[in-house]
């Protein structure tokens, strides 16, 4: 659906050349929902506005349903523009015009007549749960509504893709949560591919089938979310992954962990073994005693992940064995003090 073939971007600002983007190749699936995540200046930006061409590739191309973006005359790649919709992080409204207005201003520049514009309008805030709203101005919604005109919006020439340029960094938690809803319901109802970049794993938790990591315009790990939460590869992947698993709590309990006594060891469970009665089994098959520290289960889009911090006490060659046991389980096993 969406081919990003060796894709490069560079800036050249004060005698300065930055590579934004450096040698990127993504496949991105119809249908799916893919997140690319990265800190600060990892190229995130220029790299999702490189899908719509808002920014051309120094080199490399991108491919959308078989067409070669670039190589489209500019008539035609506005077009294919309308079939690609945005959604930005400070929502990108026109202040002076309504809700119902702002919705329908694409429709507008697509050369949509009025009656259809106003019953799509009207379709769409239904979709995006603003009836009512429609007559009021931009600056009389909160953040979350007014994200959700800025998705109505993007949403007004059916596009086949939505790209989601940290559309939730504005907002609150709870904001946040509902917005994400929003978008995987519009996923699965409409079928439409959406490509997001966040800081923030809670969001590719939350939604996202893939993920790719950047790290200095680069992508250093890409997989399905199931898998990167269970064997995230790379020291980034690791640091972001633990921003939902680890609570703050372990996080801080962690340096005062004493290893005096027995092993502390993390236990990261998925699928299956969630379900089975791990613990127990362990204390009764070793002689070994386990105390549970801390646990939490995380919610992804499909299914649920859970880590348990224990500490394990015994013979450390028997300690040993446990360990060993848990992973032949497909148990993530990481140890944290010992
Ligand atoms: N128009 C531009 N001119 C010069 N440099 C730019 C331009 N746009 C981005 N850059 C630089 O490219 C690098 C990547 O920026 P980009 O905005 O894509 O990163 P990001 O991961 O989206 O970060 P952020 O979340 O802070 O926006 C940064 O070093 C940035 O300063």
């Amino acid at each position: 659906m969406i081919d990003i073939q060796n894709v490069v971007k560079r800036f050249k600002s004060n005698k300065q050349e930055i590579t934004a983007v450096d040698h990127v190749s993504l496949s991105i699936k119809k249908g799916e929902i893919f997140g690319v995540i990265g800190y600060s200046g990892a190229g995130k930006s220029t790299l999702i506005r490189m899908i719509n061409l808002l920014e051309t590739p120094t080199e490399g191309k991108v491919i959308l349903d078989g067409t070669d973006l670039s190589a489209l005359s500019t008539k035609a790649l506005r077009q294919k523009r309308q079939k690609i919709g945005m959604i930005f992080q400070h929502f990108n409204l026109l202040w002076s015009r309504t809700v119902k207005e702002n919705i329908m201003f694409p429709l507008e520049i697509a050369g949509v007549p009025k009656a259809k514009r106003e019953q799509r309008a009207q379709e769409l805030i239904r979709l995006v749960e603003l009836d009512g709203k429609e007559d009021q101005y931009p600056s009389q919604l909160s953040g979350g509504q007014k994200q959700r005109v800025g998705i109505a919006r993007a949403l007004a020439n059916d596009p086949h893709v939505l790209l989601c340029d940290e559309a939730t960094s504005a907002l609150d938690p709870k904001t946040t949560d509902s917005i994400l809803d929003l978008l995987k319901e519009i996923n699965r109802r409409l079928g439409l591919t959406i490509v997001l970049i966040t800081h923030e794993m809670h969001v590719i938790r939350k939604i996202c089938d893939r993920v790719a990591v950047m790290e200095g315009g680069r992508v250093v790990e890409v997989g399905d979310v199931t898998d990167i939460f269970q064997r995230p590869q790379q020291e980034i992947t690791k640091r972001f992954v633990q921003q939902v698993t680890k609570s703050d709590e372990i996080l801080s309990a962690a340096a005062d962990w004493q290893v005096d006594q027995g092993w502390v060891v993390e236990c990261r469970f998925m699928g299956e073994v969630a379900g089975k009665p791990v613990i127990s089994q362990l204390i009764r098959q070793f002689d070994i005693e386990v105390n549970i520290l801390q646990g939490k289960i995380s919610r992804l889009k499909d299914s649920s992940y859970g880590t348990l911090v224990i500490q394990v006490t015994g013979e450390e060659a028997e300690i040993k064995r446990a360990i060993g046991h848990l992973k032949s389980l497909g148990v993530g096993v990481e140890v944290l003090a010992s």
